[in-house]
């Protein structure tokens, strides 16, 4: 299956509450059938009703009344099949997720260090374990450092992704400070010559206050090796928690230096118009998405084919 057949395979929870939308809000077109397609006249109550499905689809209040706002200056007044008004949207969510989708970047320097943080069961140890996959295929050497040492069964779950990518997992003894083991894990990327280094870190939030000073410690005693440490600090979200994500956002960039987003379980839920507003509101770059459970789940971000999977329709030619 291609790249996009996948997509919008597994987007397909979110891309049919927006797809249905669409269909029944065109279909209750009084002048339907006077065309052999049926039609919507893009009026005031079109555009309130598309602002519902898109609410409806986790896209958010204020990046919902954007997007319509936007569509209606374009084409008040004509009147739309179904296919014309999901390739309009698509375009919308394509203007807005087009600035924000970069890959991972890549530096030259060695290790290059990527803290990643995110609320427990965001999916940041399965992330890590697909990303040091997909690094490794393109030659890279990678060290992982499992820094959420309070919670043996996370360190046992990221040896097993160590295991499938083919990679070391720096581990250290359940409860010790995850400082120390982040150190430890630069001084052996260090003496490795490994190109990365994928801190993984707790994501306890009930204290935010301990979750703060646990991450700011990491940053301060990865620096000691190398002042411009780390280099990427990546923020992963949980899909299936809609509107939640965006306050999720708003707290880690408050404890620790956000540079990029990875939004997993987009597989399994209706809410992956939540990633519409993510991009609207903090702009911050979208380097992957995760797909599912495996190894080979996590896909790089392309704005265009994640907004036709999106509103369901079939790739730009
Ligand atoms: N369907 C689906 N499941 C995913 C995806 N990413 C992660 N998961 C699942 O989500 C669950 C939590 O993922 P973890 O990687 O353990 O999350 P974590 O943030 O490391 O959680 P803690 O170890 O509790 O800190 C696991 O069952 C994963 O298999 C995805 O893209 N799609």
């Amino acid at each position: 299956m291609s790249l996009f057949g996948k997509l919008k395979d597994r987007l397909f929870k979110s891309s049919a509450r927006i797809d249905q939308g669409i269909e029944g809000l065109v279909a209750e077109a009084p002048a339907a059938a006077v065309a052999d397609e049926a039609r919507r006249l893009v009026d005031d109550a079109m555009l309130e009703e598309l602002e519902e499905v898109l609410i409806a689809a986790d896209m958010g209040v204020e990046t919902a009344t954007r997007v319509t706002a936007n569509i209606g200056d374009a084409l008040q007044g004509r009147r739309l099949s179904t296919r014309e008004l999901k390739e309009a949207l698509a375009r919308e969510v394509t203007r807005i997720m087009d600035p924000v989708a970069r890959p991972l970047p890549i530096y030259p320097k060695k290790p290059q260090v990527v803290l990643v943080v995110g609320v427990n069961g965001s999916g940041k140890t399965t992330t890590i374990g697909k990303l040091a996959s997909q690094f490794k295929a393109a030659g890279k050497s990678v060290v992982v450092a499992a820094g959420d040492t309070f919670r043996a069964a996370a360190v046992e779950q990221l040896q097993v992704w160590g295991q499938r990518a083919g990679v070391p997992v720096l581990t250290a003894p359940e409860g010790s400070d995850p400082a120390s083991l982040a150190f430890d894990a630069m001084v052996r990327a260090e003496a490795d010559g490994a190109d990365l280094l994928l801190i993984d870190t707790a994501g306890r939030l009930q204290n935010r206050q301990d979750l703060m000073e646990e991450l700011a410690k990491i940053v301060r005693v990865i620096r000691k090796k190398d002042e411009t440490a780390p280099h990427n600090t990546l923020l992963v979200l949980d899909a299936t928690t809609g509107q939640n994500a965006l306050l999720q956002v708003e707290i880690f960039r408050k404890i620790a230096d956000v540079s990029g987003l990875v939004m997993t379980k987009l597989d399994g839920t209706a809410r992956g118009g939540v990633l519409v507003a993510l991009a609207d509101k903090f702009g911050l770059p979208i380097h992957a998405i995760g797909l599912g459970e495996q190894i080979d789940d996590l896909a790089p971000f392309d704005p265009q084919e994640f907004a036709r999977a999106l509103c369901g329709l079939e790739e730009k030619k």
